[in-house]
């Protein structure tokens, strides 16, 4: 098959408005799902939530004993602001002169989504036959957090019966030639801080303002900030490995028909952070460090966690996938890499969450991947895209990958204990 071909399926793809609040979500369920007939691939629509397909499909193994290969993918995107990109983000606009693809989805992650079909197809067209079954998950909702979609997955007697040994989900794009790898990721903890205080005149200086009680917590906020950013600068710490914390929202003053009330202090004031926190970190001294520090009842501030994940699975250890020789799919990984021609850097933690907890979570190793090197990483951002030559040799990679894990056949201290689970 022609590499054209192959570029328009993803394209195709890339077309489908799946941006949140509102992905049109049927589209592309109906999309994958024609994509799965071509293969003859067993395909399902499971609507866990209404309004939310999720699309399972199924290459059977030949021995369907042995644990399953799930590879998942999330079907939606964030929105875009469209006026601001140089080729619309549903366009799948592709640069003649630099074989760039321009979408929203194009990296964050329906290229992974459709390289794992595109590297069936060729397996498929090979004669090659699977030992292991091999699953594909397309998702709803990541983007929003993944509660309706992989969340209610792993939750579901489907996913149970699956019987799954191994998950490949997102990783994120590579400035270099080798791809990145992820074996954990850092947990959200969306944080609201609430000062109060006497409300006052514009023109008198007085202690215990709302205003004033406020910013000594963001002061020291910032402070604890800066110390982990240095960690980062100063080369000490990847930037998965430290505590992130940004402030996104700051909500305080008294509205007027022209603004706010230009001479009046306030009796409340509000800011809200993104708190980012590495798996292995001791999650109790922060808690403690939030309460005391960032809001101290003695300043009479109060806080609340909008979002905040466990560091830890549900064994209480920290959520990361084993990438020692403890695994073997990491060495596998690693291997069928190689074989591609391609490399892979050391394993990282993923600055960010993706639906690889949810697996984590139930002890499940879950390695983030998405084969994109020598990228920049416009994800989230305007302008997203990847190269039509990078999307290509994706498909190679996955094909090995794909191509060994089918093929493993296990060796009993291999995996996790299946009683665990
Ligand atoms: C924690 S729910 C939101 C999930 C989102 N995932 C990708 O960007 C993130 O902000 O990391
Ligand atoms: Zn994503
Ligand atoms: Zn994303």
């Amino acid at each position: 098959e022609d590499a054209s071909t192959i570029i328009s399926r993803f394209q195709q793809y890339l077309q489908i408005n799946t941006a949140q609040p509102q992905p049109n979500y049927y589209e592309a369920a109906e999309f994958i799902t024609s994509q799965a007939k071509s293969l003859n691939l067993e395909s399902q629509t499971l609507e866990l939530v209404k309004g939310k397909p999720l699309i399972l499909l199924k290459w059977a193994g030949k021995d369907p004993s042995l644990p399953s290969v799930l590879l998942n993918s999330h079907t939606d995107v964030v929105p875009s602001e469209h006026h601001k990109w140089a080729h619309p983000p549903f366009s799948a606009h592709l640069d003649p002169a630099t074989g760039n693809i321009y979408a929203r989805g194009s990296q964050d992650m329906k290229c992974v989504g459709l390289q794992y079909l595109e590297a069936i197809r060729k397996l498929k067209a090979s004669g090659f036959q699977p030992t292991r079954t091999v699953y594909l998950s397309f998702v709803p909702d990541e983007e929003i957090g993944g509660v309706d979609g992989a969340g209610k997955f792993v939750d579901s007697d489907v996913f149970v019966k699956m019987n799954v040994g191994i998950v490949l989900d997102e990783g994120l794009p590579s400035p270099t030639e080798n791809y990145r790898a992820f074996y954990g990721e850092r947990s959200p903890w969306w944080l609201v801080v609430k000062a109060v205080g006497a409300p006052g005149h514009g023109a008198k200086l007085y202690d215990n303002s709302a205003m004033e009680n406020l910013l000594k917590s963001i002061e020291t906020i910032r402070r604890f900030r800066a110390a982990q950013f240095d960690l980062v600068k100063a080369g000490l710490k990847a930037e998965g490995e430290v505590i992130s914390v940004n402030m996104v929202f700051l909500k305080a003053g008294t509205p007027s028909p022209s603004g706010f009330v230009m001479n009046l202090q306030p009796s409340e004031a509000q800011a809200g952070f993104d708190i980012r926190v590495p798996p292995t970190a001791d999650q109790a001294s922060l808690e403690k460090r939030i309460a005391e520090e960032w809001a101290p009842a003695s300043r009479n501030m109060t806080f609340e966690f909008k979002q905040k994940v466990s560091v830890n699975d549900k064994f209480g250890r920290p959520a990361i996938t084993a990438v020692d020789s403890s695994n073997i799919w990491w060495a596998l990984l690693e291997e069928s890499i190689v074989k591609a021609n391609a490399g892979v850097g050391k394993p990282e933690i993923f600055p960010a969450s993706t639906d690889a907890r949810y697996f984590r979570e139930r002890g499940l190793p879950a390695i983030g991947f998405s084969p994109m090197a020598n990228t920049p990483i416009p994800l989230h951002d305007h302008n997203e895209f990847l190269n039509k030559d990078e999307y290509l040799k994706g498909i190679d990679v996955y094909e090995s990958i794909i191509k060994t894990y089918a093929s493993y056949i296990e060796h009993p201290r291999d995996e996790a204990p299946r009683e665990e689970l």
